[in-house]
């Protein structure tokens, strides 16, 4: 099975917030038909509306995917709307946090091909990473798809070990939000410096957005690439001394925002 045949059989979209929206623009954009799109969602965006995608509709019987973005704790409500295209030749993929595999299984059948995915929100602008772990019934036919479908909308890396989807959820799945308050963090510093709001957040915006792009795209290590902007006792060796101190900087508080993200992700484990 390959784009085509999701094209012909037809993508459900369980829930399409903030995360479900993101994947479905880049869908659409990467040349996935509208009228092969059926989503489901209490309340659809005026975006929506305006995708031309079948909204509410009568669902068809044995969809190519169901992808499920409803909030781990909606899952009860939302999956029986689903449950009928258990245990055939659709492919479920889910990407809600905290939520297992077994889980899934119990409602959707246990027979049924499942993959569990963490995407992030860059996905919106087809810069997003994915991770994937599939169930026994999930061939390699099965991951193949969904690599394909997810790769419209950023990089896909597959994991050994569903046990694994907690730290990455940690990491990549939570961590563009780390990211946008740095961006937040950096601008409200450069004001207390004395530079207006709105250019002390440009600076700030470019600077977390062009040190990324350097880092995907330099040869050298992260680690390298900040070496490289640090003159012997200069102005970034004088800022790091209180960013990179172990006790009090962000070694420490990382390590922390990660652990409690990926300790809340396997609470979500039980609803
Ligand atoms: N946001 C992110 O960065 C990421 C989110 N995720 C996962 O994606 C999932 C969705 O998160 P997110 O998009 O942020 O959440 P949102 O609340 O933005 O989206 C969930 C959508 O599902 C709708 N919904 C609620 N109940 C039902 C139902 N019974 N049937 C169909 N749709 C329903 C909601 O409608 P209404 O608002 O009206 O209730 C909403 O539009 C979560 O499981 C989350 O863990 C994974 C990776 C990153
Ligand atoms: O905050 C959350 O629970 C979801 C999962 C990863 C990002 N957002």
């Amino acid at each position: 099975m390959n784009m085509d045949d999701v094209a012909r059989n037809g993508l459900v979209l369980l829930g399409c917030g903030k995360m479900g929206s993101a994947m479905l623009q880049g869908w659409l954009a990467s040349g996935l038909p509208p009228g092969s799109v059926w989503v489901i969602d209490p309340k659809p965006s005026e975006w929506l509306k305006s995708t031309g995608v079948k909204i509410n509709a009568d669902l068809p019987a044995s969809p190519a995917i169901v992808l499920i973005a409803v909030k781990p704790q909606m899952m009860g409500d939302a999956l029986p709307t689903i449950a009928a295209m258990g245990n055939g030749a659709t492919l479920f993929i889910s990407v809600a946090a905290g939520t297992p595999i077994s889980s899934l299984e119990q409602t959707l059948g246990a027979q049924s091909p499942i993959i569990r995915a963490m995407p992030n929100t860059p996905a919106a602008v087809a810069r997003g990473i994915s991770a994937i772990i599939g169930n026994v019934h999930a061939g390699a036919g099965h991951l193949d798809l969904a690599e394909e479908l997810l790769s419209a909308v950023g990089q896909v890396v597959r994991l050994d070990s569903e046990d694994q989807m907690d730290a990455v959820t940690g990491v990549s799945g939570s961590g563009p939000a780390y990211v946008f308050h740095m961006i937040e963090c950096l601008a409200k510093a450069g004001e207390a410096e004395g530079l207006a709001p709105d250019l002390a957040m440009q600076l700030a915006k470019a600077t977390v957005a062009g040190a990324g792009a350097l880092a995907e795209a330099a040869d050298e290590t992260p680690a390298q690439l900040r070496v490289n902007v640090t003159s012997p006792n200069g102005t970034t060796q004088a800022g790091l001394e209180v960013l990179m101190d172990e006790a009090r900087g962000l070694p420490p508080l990382m390590k922390d925002t990660v652990r409690a993200a990926a300790g809340r992700s396997r609470e979500l484990r039980n609803g």
